[in-house]
């Protein structure tokens, strides 16, 4: 990507836009998209690393005739067969044009009479970058916002170096890929794999905006959906493409459909961890750089199910790659196993689950030996409701941590810890010491409510000891993306200043 260093597309474009009139696509096309003011005067030329012009299907208000292509027309819409995990969404018609070479770009941003930014909320682009991390492509279907977003955090940057350590390590992958009884395949540990060990660095093949998906699927237009997706494959390399038609394919009269609907990945983790809350807040924070979007990993795919699972889902949106983590230490010979549900569901809803979205039965060891009834005294049962009770606890933790009770907040995170660490959940040590260093700063800046007197200096010692270790945990449980030791450190330096200014009166 060659982005001029004197203009950075910042994260959140929607904020910059008051600065910026119009995106459009220069008359030099292909691969350049100008930011141009008002006069149309180019003032910014970037180079793109994706195929141009991008292929574009909006959607209005009151839709007329719909093609995919600029020459070819309709084709009638096709029974729904799409997962059946998308909530419905309010949303107006759908029509679908084709962008052709003499078209104008979409708008990404734009400026109305009145000087506030309007956005073109309603429109899908097909961006594919053939060059994408070392040759194995990407094809995105989002907003032309989001996809300048990616562009403006350095997603789609193939330097700098921390993803090219990872490629490296990638090299000697410590899994195969092999038959597995009764399941198709999935993924074999093929040495042991450390507690906390980033095990499998996959990038995405496809990146699909969720409302697109949501709503080619209400309004019945999923015959559009499979042509963009289709075309987003054509685009990719040969290798990709075909390990990606290799994937298993679930239930549908269409192949496309049928292998989106088991294997897309949300990018907000898998939902293994025992605090969903937190997931939670990770998609949030991802949601604020664009809309919510899919992934198709071809290899983090092939990983099955269970619901004692050994890894979790990470993603990381700066690099835009999914790290497998482990849970525990992994035996040579184990299989790799993620949860597809989140952990806290009782069994009968886990199964529910899973039947509508991946259209299987369970039988992992966990199924097999836990009843519905929680009084039986299995280990699994007790797992399972330790798993049950931590979430209970980061969600009090978080109410009220949001409504001023900090010291609350900080006990109930120490009982978090105790079931936390029967469970072996290294992984997240990251995150707990950065939720009670928040906790521990709040309390010396805010108080207590209703008055109670509470040591301020001791609670900024508590918040410096827990941001040294929430620094500490990031660096130890490293990623491809520094994004989360970075915060951590600039946390671990403001709580540094703060308690060196109190000092100092
Ligand atoms: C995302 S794919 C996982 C990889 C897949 N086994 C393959 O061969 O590519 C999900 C599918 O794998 C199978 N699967 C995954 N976990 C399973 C489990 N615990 N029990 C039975 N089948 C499972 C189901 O057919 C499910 O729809």
């Amino acid at each position: 990507t060659v982005l001029n260093s004197n203009f950075t597309i910042h994260p959140s474009l929607r904020q910059q836009c008051p600065n910026l009139t119009s995106f459009q696509r220069s008359s030099t096309c292909p691969g350049l998209l100008g930011i141009f003011p008002d006069n149309n005067t180019a003032i910014q030329h970037f180079n793109l690393p994706w195929s141009c012009p991008p292929k574009c299907l909006s959607i209005r208000s009151s839709s007329a005739s719909s093609s995919l292509s600029t020459s070819s027309s309709s084709s009638s819409s096709s029974p729904a067969s799409f997962s059946p995990s998308y909530p419905s969404y309010a949303a107006s018609d759908i029509s679908a044009t084709m962008s052709s070479a003499s078209s104008s770009l979409f708008l990404g941003c734009s400026l109305t009479h009145a000087g506030k930014c309007s956005t073109a909320e309603n429109v899908f682009c097909l961006f594919s970058f053939q060059n994408f991390r070392n040759g194995q492509g990407l094809s995105l279907i989002v907003s032309p916002t989001t996809a300048a977003n990616l562009l403006g955090i350095g997603a789609l940057d193939d330097d700098p170096a921390p993803w090219a350590s990872h490629v490296r390590k990638q090299r000697e992958t410590p899994y195969q890929i092999t038959d597995v009884k009764g399941k198709g395949k999935g993924v074999v540990a093929t040495r042991s794999i450390k507690q906390g060990e980033i095990l499998m660095v996959d990038v995405p093949a496809l990146l699909i905006s969720e409302e697109f998906l949501r709503e080619t699927e209400r309004e019945g237009k999923g015959h559009l959906r499979r042509r963009m997706v289709k075309r987003g494959l054509e685009q990719l390399p040969e290798s990709t493409r075909r390990k990606v038609l290799e994937l298993q394919k679930g239930s549908g009269s269409y192949e496309i459909d049928a292998i989106l609907g088991i294997n897309l990945k949300g990018l907000g983790g898998d939902r293994s961890e025992t605090d969903s809350a937190l997931a939670l807040l990770e998609e949030q924070e991802l949601q604020e750089h664009g809309e919510g979007m899919m992934g198709l990993f071809a290899e983090v795919a092939r990983i099955n199910h269970s619901c004692r699972p050994n890894a979790r889902l990470r993603f990381s949106k700066n690099r835009l790659a999914m790290e497998v983590v482990s849970y525990r230490p992994i035996f040579p010979g184990e299989e790799i196993l993620i949860s597809y549900t989140p952990l806290n569901l009782p069994p009968s809803d886990r199964h529910n689950f899973l039947q509508q979205t991946h259209h299987f039965t369970c039988h992992c060891p966990l199924c097999t030996a836990l009843s519905d009834d929680p009084s039986a005294n299995t280990p699994a049962a007790e797992s399972h409701s330790r798993r049950q009770h931590l979430n209970e606890l980061w969600t009090t933790m978080l109410h009220a941590k949001s409504e001023g009770f900090y010291q609350d907040a900080i006990n109930i995170l120490k009982d978090w810890l105790d079931f936390a660490e029967v469970e072996g959940l290294l992984p997240l040590m990251g995150e707990y010491h950065g939720v009670m260093a928040e906790s521990y700063l709040m309390l010396a800046e805010r108080g207590s409510p209703g008055g109670k007197e509470v040591d301020r200096d001791l609670a900024l010692r508590g918040a410096l000891r827990e941001a040294r270790m929430a620094v500490d945990a990031w660096v130890r449980l490293g990623s491809v993306d520094g994004g989360k030791t970075e915060d951590a450190r600039a946390f671990l330096e403001k709580v540094f200043k703060l308690k060196e200014r109190r000092k100092g009166r």
